[in-house]
């Protein structure tokens, strides 16, 4: 490290690879280090004898940022340099490189500043010696992993004509890669209850959000700026404030909140997901069975889920309802109904249907926390049990909702034949799940397969297929309808026994 220079003077006391200046102006030391591209510009016109008059401070808050790789201490030391004057002297020393030669790369120093990079510079000549040289004349561009951004060359080739050009920039790509730091960072605002703190309070600035959730001012500050690149919150003079979006569907009130689904999926899916290499080698059997060994579920984890569970049937509910005309029964059961959000549509739209939720007892228990206050109805029923165990209570509509996709053939063969053996030749079965397409599935919207396989042991299912496996346990006349993007729904007719 170089010794410190005197106060407000510019004295580099070694020409090695990097240039450092000490400035102790007014503050502590600080140690400015020059990009490596201007310092040869630099040492030369320093070696021209030419003062460099005021020291300490270089306007490194614009322009003379392109001349700085980092700054360590104080910033503001550095701030002052009469960069005007400098340029000018550049000029006179140098025929500098012709703009449509340059190209802008942000560098993360204090703050992040746009520096120009002369291209013809980096690559290729061997004359920066800190890049070394892999024969192929790559220099900075690709050790700095940006080179495919590079301006190609005429003919294919790159800027120099030596090669191919490169690829097109795979912006995507690295926008996949990246994309679990969005659900993450989605989850952790969720975890912290950002999106409460300011439906009530907002707008508000980072130092009070982050006084309010008990976190630390800069990782406030930097995840609340991520909300924004998501769409989340919207930065404002006065703070930040949830966009609708955020305000409706991730603060944790509200009928259509999915904020417990985001904790579900952070606590639970999330640990899941980094079992998928292992679950991929050896199939959902294995992985389901070393999950199997878990301890029981405990009351917050039950509450999480079956909030998880609300708040996307709250979404879905009426859609399933109306997907078809169900008039036309008068009793339904709704099996693995949880918290009876499904049978709370249907009993809106008919007016006759009376609808028994049947769960297992550890849910039912929990049931009268999502029972709106003043919107009960003798019409719904709750009974708790076990589909593969207990008797079914009798109904001419059996429902099962985002059931089937959660087991393997066998437990669905048995669970539709109990369902078959129950069901009177006339009554009905509604069967609402995401329906596997033929075609392959459109970009962006991705099948549940690989969440299936890291916690269940089931499996999606194209229409033949769960066509095939109604009528095979008595259903026929099975129809097809869609109740919005994220469900289908089926009803067959239960045949009269042979
Ligand atoms: C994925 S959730 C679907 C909840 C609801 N039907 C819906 O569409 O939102 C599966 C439900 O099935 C219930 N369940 C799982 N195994 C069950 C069993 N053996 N007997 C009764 N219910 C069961 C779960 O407790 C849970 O409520």
């Amino acid at each position: 490290m170089c010794p410190a220079g005197r106060a407000g003077a510019f004295q580099p006391q070694s020409q090695d690879a990097q240039l450092d200046l000490e400035v102790s102006e007014f503050h502590e030391e600080t140690t400015v280090k020059f990009s490596e591209l201007s310092e040869e510009l630099l040492w030369e016109y320093i070696d021209s004898g030419e003062p460099m008059d005021k020291a300490g401070g270089y306007g490194i808050q614009a322009l003379g940022g392109m001349l700085v790789e980092h700054v360590r201490g104080d910033f503001l030391n550095v701030v002052g340099f009469p960069l005007n004057h400098f340029c000018k002297k550049l000029v006179e020393l140098y025929s500098l490189p012709r703009r449509e030669d340059l190209r802008r790369v942000k560098h993360d120093s204090i703050p992040p500043v746009d520096t120009f990079e002369n291209l013809s510079d980096v690559e290729g000549s061997g004359s920066d010696p800190a890049q070394g040289d892999d024969g192929g004349g790559h220099g900075r561009a690709e050790a700095d992993g940006d080179r495919t951004q590079a301006p190609a060359g005429p003919q294919g080739t790159d800027s120099h004509g030596t090669g191919e050009s490169p690829p097109p920039f795979p912006a995507g790509l690295l926008e996949l890669i990246d994309g679990f730091k969005a659900s993450k960072a989605l989850f952790v605002a969720c975890k912290l209850n950002v999106f409460d703190v300011l439906k009530v309070d907002g707008p508000l600035k980072a130092v009070d959000i982050a006084g309010k959730i008990d976190a630390s001012v800069c990782g406030t500050e930097r995840l609340l700026d991520v909300c924004v690149a998501l769409g989340l919150l919207e930065k404002t003079d006065r703070g930040y404030r949830n966009t609708e979006l955020a305000d409706v569907h991730l603060a944790s009130d509200g009928e259509y909140s999915l904020h417990s689904l985001a904790m579900h999926s952070n606590d639970h899916f999330w640990s899941l997901f980094t079992d998928l290499e292992l679950a991929v080698r050896e199939g959902a059997s294995a992985a389901f069975g070393r999950k199997a060994e878990e301890p029981v579920q405990s009351k917050h984890k039950t509450l999480q889920f079956m909030r998880a569970m609300h708040g996307f049937a709250m979404l879905t509910a009426r859609q399933v309802a109306t997907a078809f005309d169900l008039s036309q029964f008068t009793s339904a059961c709704d099996l693995g109904g949880c918290t009876g959000a499904l049978a709370r549509a249907l009993t809106q739209e008919y007016p006759r249907l009376k609808v028994t939720v049947f769960d297992l007892p550890e849910v039912i228990e929990h049931v009268t926390c999502f029972q709106p206050e003043g919107r009960r109805t003798d019409r719904i029923s709750f009974m708790p049990g076990d589909f593969f165990k207990d008797d079914l209570p009798e109904a001419d509509l059996y429902i099962l909702s985002r059931i089937l996709h959660e087991w393997p053939d066998d437990k669905v063969c048995e669970l539709l034949s109990r369902v078959s053996s129950r069901c009177k030749p006339g009554g009905g079965i509604l069967v609402a799940e995401k329906i596997l397409e033929d075609k392959p599935a459109a970009r962006g919207s991705l099948p549940a397969s690989l969440n299936l396989l890291v916690r269940t042991q089931g499996r999606e299912r194209g229409l033949p297929e769960y066509r095939g496996l109604l009528e095979r346990h008595g259903f026929r006349d099975v129809r097809l309808a869609h109740a919005g993007d994220r469900l289908d729904v089926m009803l067959g007719t239960r045949a009269s026994p042979p």
